[in-house]
């Protein structure tokens, strides 16, 4: 087909010309050139108040403390946690004078991005469309100082919705965690992650289940308080390693409301730490 009768519609056209064997558009965000992140893991679970967040920090503390230069973009817009599990109060983020944010940084160096950060107020509500969401999370990967950055953590909103859809389009998603509770509708929830991670050629590293079970105080049983899990079979099922299983343990709620996540031990992120050096 000659240029002049290309209709630049290969939807509604079906020659085998040059252009189309370029392969699918990349949506992909150039970074400034001022950054470079090596390696980007996406957290994400099925819906809200399973731990992604905490598995977001503490992936990022565990990383910081082997040396990595470690960075976390907080992705969920509408309900941003990480500043206040570091205790970061403070609007945080600054600007270079060529015009980037940059981010703010922890007490052992982990460099944040997040909605609280450029928020006035902490408590203010961010009633933005979808749309409006996905363009702060693109600007918080495009506008930001990350300088020499290892290894970058994003802490997705649950679901799989416009938010989810633009980091794996934007950003070059090395790997995923999944990460579940046992009193969620496990295996419908995962197939849903797992064929979106398919659909859009991100690698899954793995299943993380928290509150996986509690620890007898008294006579040390397991205990399992949202009844038996059924992460293994799903594992199974998808072919995917179940790379941790994390107690309820007061210490981490408690570490999580003080700001002190740094100072907690997470020897249940063996596995995935591994995972992601691999990534
Ligand atoms: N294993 C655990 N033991 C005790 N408390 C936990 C544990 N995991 C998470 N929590 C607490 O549960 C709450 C929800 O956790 P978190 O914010 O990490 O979930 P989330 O999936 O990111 O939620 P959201 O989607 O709303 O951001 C937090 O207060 C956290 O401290």
């Amino acid at each position: 087909m000659s240029d002049l009768d290309c209709t630049h519609n290969c939807n509604s056209c079906g020659e085998s010309c040059p252009s189309r064997q370029e392969g699918p558009k990349s949506f992909l965000e150039p970074l400034n050139p001022a950054s470079t992140v090596k390696k980007v893991i996406g957290i994400v679970s099925g819906k809200g108040g399973v731990g992604k967040s905490l598995v977001t920090t503490m992936m990022a503390v565990r990383m910081s403390s082997k040396g990595y230069k470690t960075a976390i973009l907080d992705a969920d817009i509408t309900g941003p946690s990480i500043p206040k599990a570091f205790g970061i109060t403070d609007s945080g983020v600054g600007m270079t004078p060529n015009g980037l944010m940059i981010p703010a940084t922890t007490s052992t160096g982990i460099e944040v991005m997040s909605a609280n950060l450029v928020l006035d107020h902490e408590t203010d509500p961010v009633i933005w469309r979808g749309p409006v969401i996905a363009g702060a999370v693109k600007q918080f990967w495009q506008e930001a100082l990350w300088e020499n950055i290892d290894y970058m953590f994003v802490d997705m909103p649950p679901g799989t919705g416009d938010v989810p859809l633009t980091v794996f389009q934007s950003l070059p998603v090395d790997g995923i965690l999944i990460v579940t509770s046992p009193q969620e509708l496990v295996s419908m929830i995962v197939a849903k992650a797992v064929n979106m991670a398919k659909k859009m050629n991100v690698p899954i590293l793995g299943l993380v289940e928290n509150m996986s079970y509690l620890n007898c105080p008294d006579c040390g049983k397991k205990i399992s308080v949202f009844g038996e899990s059924h992460i293994d079979e799903v594992g199974k099922t998808h072919d995917l390693p179940i790379l941790a299983k994390i107690p309820i343990d007061p210490k981490i709620a408690s570490a999580v409301d003080s700001g002190t996540v740094e100072y907690l031990e997470a020897p249940w992120l063996d596995e995935a730490v591994l995972a992601a050096e691999k990534a």
